[in-house]
């Protein structure tokens, strides 16, 4: 039987267990051309590419994985899309903010090389401290803002789902949720914009359970964190960055929470921020502003505030 065209090339750089996962949820919707999986270390993306080609027979995808080692970009050239993964995680009471100064030197130089061989790529970064390197991946590659994003509130998101779901021993689906904002400290989940089949989350849940679920919300990462002992979360995390990927190179014009350049809206500018925005071919297409209550208002600016001290910094790092 003829091969099915397939569309688009996707770059995940970082073959560790958030790389890893991507890259194989990638190649699992069938639809890109190729996906290639980079990493500093000689034989680690080449080991994963093999293994999860080895699984097309038993999955049903055609989708190639190729892996390339060594620090080097050869076969990434031309990339649609850039996923940089590249970086430590945090050990269990380390912010993510403690993981800066490394990570930084790593993402400016993933992402000299992706301006170098992929000049007309989206790049979706996930690199930690989230917002921080986002701002420094737009520094670096000297992209236009809309074509570097960073993933944390599909992430978030999804947390803040899955969190209202159990308390409520309700499905998933039956939930809506958001969460704007940074992804630390003072990321913003937003209860008003909360249903549960489609009834206010006010309605259904006691001020005191909405408070708690938003604070679990906000330490989710670290919850999982204290779980393992070494390395974060990479199943929901990879989740998202390849829903952001399939995105743009369907050119799909999805509404996902999404770390992008804020220019006025919410009142807040020149900053790189967690919000709702519609994404398609060329990256961000437009920010999507949502009613807040006056608190969530404040928390999204206060945020920004937050992150743009430290994105202030990244430049010199
Ligand atoms: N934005 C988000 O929501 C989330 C972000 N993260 C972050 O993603 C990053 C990766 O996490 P994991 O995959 O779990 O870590 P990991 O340690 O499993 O993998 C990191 C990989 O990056 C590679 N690497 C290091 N320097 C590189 C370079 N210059 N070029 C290419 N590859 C390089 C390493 O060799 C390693 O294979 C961390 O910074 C973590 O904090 C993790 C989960 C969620
Ligand atoms: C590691 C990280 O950023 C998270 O799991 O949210």
């Amino acid at each position: 039987m003829a091969k099915q065209p397939r569309n688009g090339k996707v770059t995940v750089v970082g073959a560790g267990f958030y790389g890893s996962t991507t890259a194989l949820r990638l190649a699992e919707y069938d639809v890109f051309e190729t996906v290639v999986l980079t990493d500093i270390v000689e034989g680690k993306p080449e080991g994963l590419a093999l293994d999860i080609n080895q699984s097309r027979p038993i999955e049903g995808f055609e989708t190639e994985v190729i892996g390339v080692g060594g620090g080097s970009y050869e076969g990434t050239e031309g990339s649609d899309v850039v996923v940089i993964t590249a970086g430590l995680p945090r050990k269990p009471g380390m912010s993510r903010m403690d993981l800066i100064e490394t990570n930084a030197g790593i993402v400016r130089q993933v992402a000299e090389n992706v301006a170098r061989t992929s000049p007309d790529a989206v790049v979706i970064v996930v690199s930690n401290p989230l917002d921080e390197m986002t701002a420094l991946a737009q520094l670096a590659t000297g992209f236009p803002h809309q074509r570097v994003m960073g993933q944390a509130g599909m992430l978030d998101t999804a947390r803040f789902t899955n969190n209202v779901a159990e308390e409520l021993g309700v499905p998933v689906a039956s939930v809506r949720t958001l969460t704007l904002g940074s992804h630390g400290d003072t990321m913003v989940p937003v209860p008003s914009r909360c249903t549960v089949d489609g009834k206010p989350l006010a309605d259904v849940l006691a001020a005191d359970r909405i408070e708690h679920l938003v604070t679990r919300t906000r330490n989710g990462g670290a919850e999982v964190v204290a779980l393992l002992k070494t390395g974060s979360a990479y199943y929901a995390p990879s989740a998202a960055a390849a829903r952001m990927a399939r995105a743009v190179i369907d050119d799909s014009g999805a509404v996902m929470p999404v770390c992008t350049w804020v220019d006025g809206e919410y009142g807040i500018s020149g900053v790189y921020l967690g919000v709702e925005a519609e994404i398609g071919r060329g990256g961000v297409r437009r920010v999507v502003e949502s009613d807040l209550s006056e608190d969530e208002l404040a928390g999204l600016r206060e945020a920004a505030e937050a992150v743009r001290a430290k994105q202030a910094d990244v430049a010199d790092l």
